[in-house]
């Protein structure tokens, strides 16, 4: 598989005595988004800057390769000296980033009427627009994101999960989210952190609906029907996933014809 590459072995991160990551192994490849999830204080927020090279792991190795790694922490660093314009244009500057590629991200999150304004008098909603920002210029082969909805106005949110459905195409995205609509637009894997271990988790299926022709009428009992119609003999169920297979051999068992099935929300 092409495009960038992460690898962790053995990885722990212990502070202050604190163990926090336990021997954490995974490798993750291409232009793909990684949802993080775990409940709070799992350390999500210390695994991401373990990736980002904030921290370094106690023990084991990390491997980033010769990534550009763009990261957007959970809080915006409160103290730095710079109105929000000096501050995106030096990052811009940095990276090789065209003045009028910047004003394009300044216009789609809004920010034009807070350019002079210094970063610590910033609303919290505006200063995760700044590390948004920051964090997409970098020009990321892997792009970090420590919850970034946090804080949006819902405009935003909707802009910002476009732009990340985009992004995908030329970066990694790794990130920790609450919100359920970046999670379902935008992830592919997701893994669970919990009592320090990371593991792969599956992505919750949705349901599917299954539109079948029956010669029975008591088929029908204690089936999840959408539709139903009589003269036709068919019905359409909805069930999850995981349920959809022995549901489609229990009713070709019981002589239905299986019309069609496909995924809710398809159509
Ligand atoms: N610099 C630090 N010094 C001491 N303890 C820390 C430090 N950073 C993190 N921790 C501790 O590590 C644990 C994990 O914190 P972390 O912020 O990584 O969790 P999280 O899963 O991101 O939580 P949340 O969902 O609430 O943001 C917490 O118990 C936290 O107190």
């Amino acid at each position: 598989m092409e495009g960038p590459m992460i690898e962790a072995k053995n990885i722990s991160k212990i502070i202050d005595g604190q163990t926090i990551l336990k021997q954490i192994s995974f490798c993750l490849q291409g232009n793909k988004a990684f949802f993080i999830r775990g409940s709070n204080g799992s350390g999500k927020s210390t695994l991401l800057k373990l990736l980002a090279g904030i921290y370094h792991p106690t023990h084991g190795t990390l491997n980033r390769g010769t990534n550009r790694i763009g990261y957007m922490p959970e809080h915006f660093p409160e103290g730095l000296p710079f109105r929000v314009k000096e501050y995106l244009s030096i990052i811009a500057n940095f990276h090789g980033y065209s003045k009028k590629e910047l004003k394009e991200y300044i216009q789609l999150f809004s920010i034009e009427a807070f350019l002079n304004t210094s970063l610590k008098q910033c609303s919290k909603g505006t200063k995760q627009k700044v590390g948004i920002i920051q964090a997409l210029i970098s020009k990321p082969d892997i792009l970090l994101l420590d919850e970034p909805l946090t804080g949006l106005d819902q405009e935003s949110q909707q802009v910002f999960i476009q732009l990340l459905d985009k992004q995908k195409r030329n970066s990694m995205i790794i990130f920790t989210a609450h919100e359920n609509p970046l999670i379902e637009k935008i992830a592919d894997e997701q893994f669970l952190l919990e009592a320090g271990g990371l593991a792969k988790s599956n992505m919750k299926s949705r349901k599917k609906q299954i539109k079948f022709k029956y010669t029975r009428v008591d088929i029908l009992q204690n089936l999840q029907l959408v539709t139903h119609n009589r003269n036709e003999k068919t019905a359409v169920l909805s069930a999850n996933s995981d349920q959809s297979d022995p549901l489609l051999l229990h009713l070709l068992n019981n002589q239905c014809s299986i019309l069609e099935v496909w995924e809710e929300g398809e159509r």
